[in-house]
């Protein structure tokens, strides 16, 4: 496949809106061309200022619209949201293998039913109160945000993986007592839910019953600057999307997970409680794509033991498991970071670009198919085939 031969997509025209320019939402403006006919830019336009899409019911993650704006034809910048949201989600839907389509369709539809039925229990979970959610060493080596202050509070047992105190308890409370609640209703609805990954039987989506935005910005504001400084190299600094989810482990719940790596550039791990014992996490080194099975040496070898409130951060490459939990029963939040392709794409030159597309497609289909999550691996084939 090339990516020459189509002069006409790589002329970059002036943009009609540029900067912080307020659009107005005209429905009865005159059409512009027929947006069939119209094409995605090979090079994004890094001056124009994208429109933020958090409050719109879309079908992808608003972060998506906002980063392939900048790819849209330069008539379209200055177009309404809803018209560039229908543009971009069709461009989007049109790659989409059929199956994986109706997949999102389907859990979009899964969401919203339970929205729409189920009752919070703590409504001020669903939006992030920083004074109340993190202990204030934390709060403090966020808010100074140098590589100073986060090894003030982070101890690195093993390189690359990271420990510190971030939740409060009482944060810790709530969250296990809105999931035991999310649970409960689920039971009495009879409800099928969908599990965080192939890997749990238990365990479910926080995402899906309210939680994404707060969880949003639990990643933008907190995870995300420490990853700028330890995790630069696999794109800390411009995580943009997230799976957020909790696992559930002791009698009656999963005993232990195998040795995996996760489906995430970064992956935030933080005990929430209960009592408990065993449930160590091991680890066992960091491998690229094409070694990912290979064995370890002695000093990447590390066992680490849970305590409600502490995180550990890492690569979600670096391999790793979860003993099994030998009593007790332990919840665990998990937020998988990850980056999407397009943040890639600012200055690089055509056949780089490609070349990149090329490299992650084939890393994450690796690191992926164990896990039906629609993620990465499928927006990334979409947007190297949209480009095209
Ligand atoms: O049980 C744990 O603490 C580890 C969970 C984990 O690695 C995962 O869900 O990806
Ligand atoms: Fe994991």
């Amino acid at each position: 496949m090339s990516l020459d031969g189509r002069p006409g997509d790589r002329r970059e025209g002036p943009s009609p809106v540029t900067g912080n320019g307020v659009v107005l939402e005209d429905s009865n403006r005159p059409a512009l061309a027929p947006m069939s006919s119209q094409r995605l830019r090979l090079i994004p336009n890094k001056d124009h200022n994208p429109d933020n899409y958090d409050d719109m019911e879309l079908d992808f993650s608003s972060s998506i619209f906002t980063s392939l704006e900048r790819f849209l034809p330069p008539s379209m910048l200055g177009m309404p949201r809803h018209d560039k949201v229908k543009f971009m989600t069709e461009i989007l839907l049109k790659y989409l293998p059929h199956g994986e389509r109706n997949r999102v369709q389907k859990h979009r539809d899964y969401r919203q039913k339970i929205i729409s039925n189920y009752q919070p229990l703590h409504r001020e979970l669903y939006s992030m109160h920083p004074a109340t959610t993190f202990v204030a060493p934390f709060l403090k080596a966020v808010s100074d945000n140098t590589e100073e202050s986060f090894r003030r509070i982070m101890s690195e047992p093993s390189p690359g993986v990271f420990t510190f105190e971030m939740f409060q308890p009482q944060f810790c409370e709530l969250l296990l007592s809105e999931v035991e609640n999310f649970e409960k209703w689920v039971n009495e609805a009879k409800f099928r839910i969908m599990r965080p990954n192939t890997m749990n039987k238990y365990g479910a989506v926080l995402d899906d019953f309210g939680l994404e935005t707060m969880l949003d910005k639990l990643m933008e504001n907190f995870i995300r600057p420490i990853s700028k400084v330890f995790f630069a190299e696999v794109g800390g600094s411009t995580l943009d999307s997230h799976h957020g989810f909790v696992v559930e482990y002791g009698e009656d719940r999963d005993a232990d997970l195998g040795f995996h790596v996760d489906d995430s550039e970064v992956t935030l791990n933080v005990c929430l409680g209960k009592q408990f014992s065993g449930g160590e996490l091991f680890f066992r080194g960091t491998r690229c794509d094409k070694h990912v099975n290979s064995g370890s040496h002695s000093e990447e070898i590390f066992d680490y033991s849970h305590v409600p409130g502490c995180a550990v951060l890492h690569r979600g490459r670096h391999r790793h498991g979860a003993r099994a939990t030998t009593s007790g029963h332990r919840i665990n939040l998990l937020l998988w970071c990850r980056r999407r392709i397009f943040e890639d794409y600012k200055g690089v030159g055509v056949s780089e670009l490609w070349d990149r597309v090329k490299y992650w497609a084939a890393s994450w289909a690796s690191v992926t198919k164990d896990f039906k999550d629609y993620s990465y691996s499928t927006i990334m084939r979409d947007m190297a085939a949209a480009v095209n």
